[in-house]
C-alpha cells in the first residue's frame, strides 16, 4: 500500500491539488483519502467526497499530536473496509507532516511522497510561523502554488527563499544526526497539478527512520499552534448580499475562512473560501447540512465574530 502527504499552510490550495491531480492521473485506482481540519466542522471533506466517495475526515484537532491515535485507527479501518492501492493524507494547514509520516510507517505503509504546498502570492504572510517551516523541512515535494498571481521576479526570489528555509529546518534522524531527506524537488504550479512521474513513485521515502515514539510525544518535531477557531451557524433567511458584506470586511487576525452556506436567494450551495484578503465561492450542489462558517486567526474574541439579524 502507498501513500502521499499533502501538507502546507492554511488555504495554500492542498484540497484544490487533490481534486485536480486525482481526477486527472488516478480514475482507474482504488484511492482513500484522509482529510484532517483545523476546524471541529469539515469543510475540505465535503467538498473531496464530491469528487472521490472514499473519505475520512478527523476534525476538531489535529492529527500530528493529539488526534494521531484516532488518525491510526483510521487508517486501519479504511484499510479492513475499501482496501484502497493508494492512501492520500491532507493534513490541517497547522499540522506538521513528520509525526504523520512515523504513524504511517508504524501501520507500515509505504510513504511515497511529503508534499509541501506554498501559497506563493501569501508566502509572506505566514513564512514566519514556525509550523510553516516545518512544513517545507519535513517534505519531499515542494510546490510553489498560486504562480498565476504573481511576477516572475516574485517567483525567482521566492524560490531562493524556500531553498534557504528547507536547508535550514531539514528534519534530522535524531539518532544519528543525519538529514532525512536528503533530496527534494520544487515544483511551480497552478491550482496544484503536478507531473504524473511524482505519484509512481519515483522520489519513494526509502529511508528507514528509527526514531522512538517518545520522541515525538514530546513534541521535538512539533511547534506550539497558534491559531484558533470559531464556527458559527448561519440562520436561513440570509442573502448573498448579507455574506458579501461580512466578508468584505474581515480584520487582520483572521487569515483563513471556510464554510458552506445556503443563501435564500442563491439557489445552490455555495462553498466560502477566502485565504489571506482573497475571496472566493464554488457550488457544491450535493450539500445538504445548514450553513456555516469557520473563521481561522489567531487571538479570535470568544464572542461571536459576526452578526447576522
Ligand atoms: N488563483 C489561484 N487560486 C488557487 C490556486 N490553488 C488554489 N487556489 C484557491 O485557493 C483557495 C484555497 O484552496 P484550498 O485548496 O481550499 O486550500 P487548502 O490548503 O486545502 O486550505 P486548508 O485546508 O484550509 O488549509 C481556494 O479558493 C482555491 O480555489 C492557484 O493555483 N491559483
Amino acid at each position: 500500500m502507498h501513500s502521499f502527504i499533502i501538507t502546507g499552510f492554511l488555504g495554500t490550495g492542498k484540497t484544490t491539488l487533490l481534486i485536480n491531480n486525482i481526477k486527472k492521473y488516478f480514475k482507474d485506482k482504488k484511492i482513500a483519502i484522509v482529510v484532517n481540519e483545523f476546524g471541529e466542522v469539515g469543510v475540505d471533506g465535503q467538498i473531496l467526497k464530491n469528487v472521490y466517495s472514499e473519505v475520512l475526515e478527523i476534525s476538531e484537532g489535529c492529527i500530528c499530536c493529539k488526534l494521531s491515535a484516532e488518525f491510526e485507527k483510521g487508517v486501519k479501518e479504511i484499510i479492513k473496509d475499501y482496501n484502497p492501492e493508494i492512501i492520500f493524507i491532507e493534513t490541517s494547514g497547522t499540522s506538521e507532516p513528520f509525526p504523520i509520516f512515523l504513524s504511517l510507517q508504524n501501520l507500515g505503509i509505504s510513504v511515497e511522497g511529503i508534499i509541501c504546498v506554498i501559497d506563493a502570492k501569501n508566502f509572506n504572510s505566514y513564512k514566519d510561523d514556525a509550523t510553516a517551516k516545518y512544513q517545507i523541512g519535513g517534505s519531499n515535494i515542494i510546490v510553489l502554488n498560486k504562480i498565476d498571481l504573481i511576477e516572475e521576479k516574485q517567483l525567482e526570489s521566492l524560490e531562493k527563499e524556500v531553498r534557504e528555509i528547507k536547508e535550514k529546518y531539514n528534519i534530522k534522524n535524531i539518532l544519528t544526526g543525519e538529514v532525512i531527506f536528503k533530496n527534494y524537488v520544487i515544483y511551480k504550479t497552478k491550482f496544484g497539478i503536478l507531473p504524473k512521474e511524482i505519484f509512481d513513485g519515483i522520489y519513494k521515502i526509502d529511508e528507514i527512520i528509527k526514531i522512538a515514539q517518545e520522541n515525538v510525544e514530546t513534541g521535538v518535531f512539533q511547534s506550539k499552534h497558534n491559531f484558533s477557531q470559531r464556527i458559527i451557524y448561519l440562520p436561513d433567511n440570509f442573502s448573498f448580499e448579507d455574506i458579501d458584506k461580512i466578508l468584505s470586511n474581515i480584520p487582520n487576525n483572521i487569515f483563513r475562512i471556510k464554510g458552506i452556506i445556503k443563501a435564500k436567494d442563491v439557489p445552490t450551495p455555495l462553498v466560502v473560501n477566502y485565504s489571506f484578503g482573497d475571496l472566493s465561492f464554488s457550488e457544491l450542489p450535493s450539500y445538504e447540512g445548514k450553513s456555516f462558517l469557520v473563521f481561522i486567526g489567531s487571538n479570535l474574541e470568544t464572542k461571536n465574530i459576526i452578526k447576522l439579524n
